[in-house]
């Protein structure tokens, strides 16, 4: 690794990273390697410690324990020295609803410390570029659920920042909107832009070049989204036959069935890898003269979060 500090290989690197809020443990020494460039998620449920793990690399909140580098700075002991090379974007709106969209970019333009002809031009640029310009002098709070998200991810880029976090930025949109977006934070990503983004949607997360997924604050895997879909450790097969209720509670019993989930008129069951030819194995478990299909498929990543968080079996 280089030791020049903006030129390391790492947007954001931690070392057991934790924070305790009384007894709970919100986010359990969590080991973070984000390469610049990328695109990097934390997927999880509510309450796993996504946005507690965000605040403390943004340098908003301390953390009790561990070590946190971000853009070759000591977080939080350099916090202030990287407030301007980010940018951060909330799942609830966090701008002025009674200041137009061009009012609301130049106050952050000021916030950030752009110069007034400086701040014209790039709100310019901005308004254009999140296709923006009709509603430039509308109230913020009278726009639209995908307007406010567009105009928020606007403000939040204004002074072009080298990292971008995103606390769940797509969970009041539709899916145009939230596909829109992406295509948005892949324009970001071209022009160097590391971002970290939190969900718990299967379809952003897969979109990700790399991803954590997070169960009560422990990173519970991590990397590619095809690495981890190829490495879950087991084969998904899909079953189409009546009863499916019950088939699901019979197949349930055996220890090498890892999950087993209605879709449906479908049940997709997670067989052990171990199992090496999983179909016939299913079939001698199928009540007699059921007239079962089935189909071994093309794992996906709610597969592999069901057995990265896997307590019971489900
Ligand atoms: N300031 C705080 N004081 C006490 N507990 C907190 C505080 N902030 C967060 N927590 C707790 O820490 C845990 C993790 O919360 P966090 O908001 O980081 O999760 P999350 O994964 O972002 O959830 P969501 O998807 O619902 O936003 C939760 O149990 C939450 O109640």
């Amino acid at each position: 690794m280089t030791e020049d500090k903006n030129n390391k290989p790492y947007a954001i690197e931690t070392h057991a990273m934790s924070k305790r809020f009384g007894s709970l443990i919100a986010v359990n020494e969590l080991n973070l390697n984000i390469e610049r460039g990328t695109i990097y998620g934390f997927l999880g449920p509510n309450g796993c410690g996504k946005s507690t793990a965000i605040r403390m690399l943004t340098g908003l909140l301390a953390p009790s324990d561990g070590d946190i580098n971000v853009l070759g700075l000591d977080i939080p002991k350099e916090a202030e020295a990287l407030r301007k090379r980010i940018g951060y974007m909330t799942q609830k709106f966090s701008l002025y609803e009674d200041l137009s969209v061009t009012e609301n970019l130049h106050f952050m333009a000021a916030i950030y410390g752009l110069r007034k002809p400086t701040a014209r031009q790039r709100v310019d640029v901005l308004l254009q570029e999140y296709d923006l310009e009709a509603q430039a002098k509308q109230r913020a709070g009278s726009m639209s659920g995908g307007q406010k998200q567009r105009l928020a991810l606007a403000a939040a880029t204004v002074h072009q920042p080298e990292l971008l976090f995103l606390d769940e930025p797509t969970s009041a949109v539709d899916p145009e909107n939230r596909r829109a977006f992406w295509e948005k934070l892949f324009d970001l990503c071209e022009a160097k832009t590391t971002i970290l983004v939190s969900t718990h949607y299967m379809d952003e997360a897969e979109r990700c070049h790399q991803l954590a997924i997070l169960e009560r604050g422990k990173l519970k895997t991590a990397g590619k989204p095809e690495y981890l879909m190829e490495n879950m450790g087991v084969t998904p097969i899909e079953i189409e036959c009546p009863n499916l209720r019950t088939l699901k509670t019979r197949l349930l019993a055996n220890p090498e069935i890892k999950s087993a989930a209605q879709l449906g008129l479908r049940l997709r069951v997670l067989v052990d890898q171990r199992i090496s030819n999983p179909e016939q194995w299913l079939e001698q478990l199928m009540p007699a003269n059921s007239h079962a299909t089935l189909k071994t498929v093309r794992p996906n990543l709610e597969d592999v979060f069901v057995m990265a968080t896997r307590g019971e079996k489900r």
